[in-house]
């Protein structure tokens, strides 16, 4: 196992529970609190030298840039970031249940009601994204973590966090996400809006949960193409008329005529079961300092309250933010809260 000077006293690296483009995301314990963290390593020597190296290491700026703005109730949050000469270090939240791909597999496949549980909290996240001026651009199973609750977490924003309005058609060639979730226009090497190609990307997604397959899929990876640009996929005979009129409004090869994020907030799809309202996309969370995790941290660290508060408003992304956060995510599961004192 390869040692990081630079977590030295601060986290405890275990096991590997990803392994993406730049470098793999490890399990590790936030050593202050004893909880469970994700890092996700890069190493820089791993990122492009062409000149689309430019684009590796703006694309994991303007990741680490998203994170930052981003803070939602189904979005993975971002704890600390730390740079060293070889390495970017994310310290992410960490999820014990694992993948929505393992969760569907395991169960073949969801009913509707389970489906729409799943769907609304991933449109929720989709939408603040979007609202917020980014899209996601890799939306799949593989990218939808399962928290102790069972609800959905949004992970790995490694492949795009683009500002809306799209990218040029030379961005793409560097990374366009998994082929089977891109809409037509990103394999077709057209310009195209990220938030209108990840609708595309929640069409795809809403058909895994029903039928426990992907609709576009081929061995061959030019007839899966051709299939993506024409639209053309199965559709079961159990599938109900309501579910395929909503997965057939996101599966529109033409933008133009694809479903927006809006109206898949309100639609009836979503609003049916033991649901009424619409899907809400704020956010839960509020700007406000929570008095207990400040006060335990103010005792640890032997300064003031308003040392803690002065230092956290900073936004620094530091080891403080990570165990506020951390401690803020333990006070929200009614777990007793005490940094480990220094003996
Ligand atoms: C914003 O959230 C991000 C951004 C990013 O760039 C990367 C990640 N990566 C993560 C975060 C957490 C996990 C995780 O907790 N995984 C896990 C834990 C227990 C059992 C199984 C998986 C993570 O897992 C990597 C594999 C997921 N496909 C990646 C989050």
């Amino acid at each position: 196992m390869p040692s990081y000077p630079v977590l030295n006293g601060f986290y405890e690296l275990q096991r590997t529970i990803g392994n993406g483009g730049f470098g793999k995301v490890k399990q590790a314990v936030h050593l202050l609190t004893g909880e469970h963290v994700a890092i996700k390593i890069i190493d820089k020597a791993k990122l492009g030298v062409s000149d689309t190296s430019e684009s590796d290491v703006q694309r994991i700026a303007l990741e680490i840039k998203a994170m930052k703005e981003l803070r939602h109730q189904y979005i993975c949050q971002l704890y600390q970031v730390i740079e060293t000469e070889h390495h970017y270090f994310l310290v992410l939240e960490y999820f014990c249940n694992g993948e929505l791909f393992d969760y569907i597999v395991n169960r073949n496949r969801l009913s509707e009601d389970q489906a729409r549980h799943f769907f609304r909290q991933i449109v929720s996240a989709v939408a603040y994204i979007h609202k917020r001026g980014y899209c996601h651009r890799d939306l799949k199973p593989e990218n939808l973590l399962l928290d102790r609750r069972d609800n959905l977490k949004l992970i790995d924003f490694g492949l795009c966090a683009q500002p809306k309005g799209g990218i040029s058609v030379e961005q793409l060639g560097t990374a366009c996400g998994s082929p089977a979730y891109a809409a037509p226009e990103i394999i077709g090497g057209q310009n195209y809006r990220g938030d209108v190609a990840d609708v595309w990307s929640l069409g795809v997604l809403l058909y895994a949960l029903l039928c426990g397959c992907l609709p576009f899929d081929d061995e061959n990876i030019a007839t899966m193409y051709m299939k993506i640009q024409n639209g053309i996929y199965h559709v079961p005979t159990w599938l109900s008329i309501e579910s395929i009129n909503f997965i057939r409004s996101m599966l529109q090869v033409d933008p133009a005529r694809r479903i927006r994020i809006d109206d898949i907030l309100r639609h009836r799809w979503l609003m049916s079961g033991p649901y009424t309202e619409a899907v809400q996309w704020e956010s839960t969370f509020n700007n406000k300092l929570d008095a207990t995790c400040i006060g335990e941290m103010a005792l640890y660290h032997k300064v003031t309250v308003s040392e803690i508060v002065q230092e956290l408003s900073q936004k620094r992304y530091d080891y403080t933010t990570a165990t506020y956060f951390i401690l803020l995510d333990m006070i929200s599961r009614n777990k007793a809260i005490r940094l480990n004192r220094r003996h």
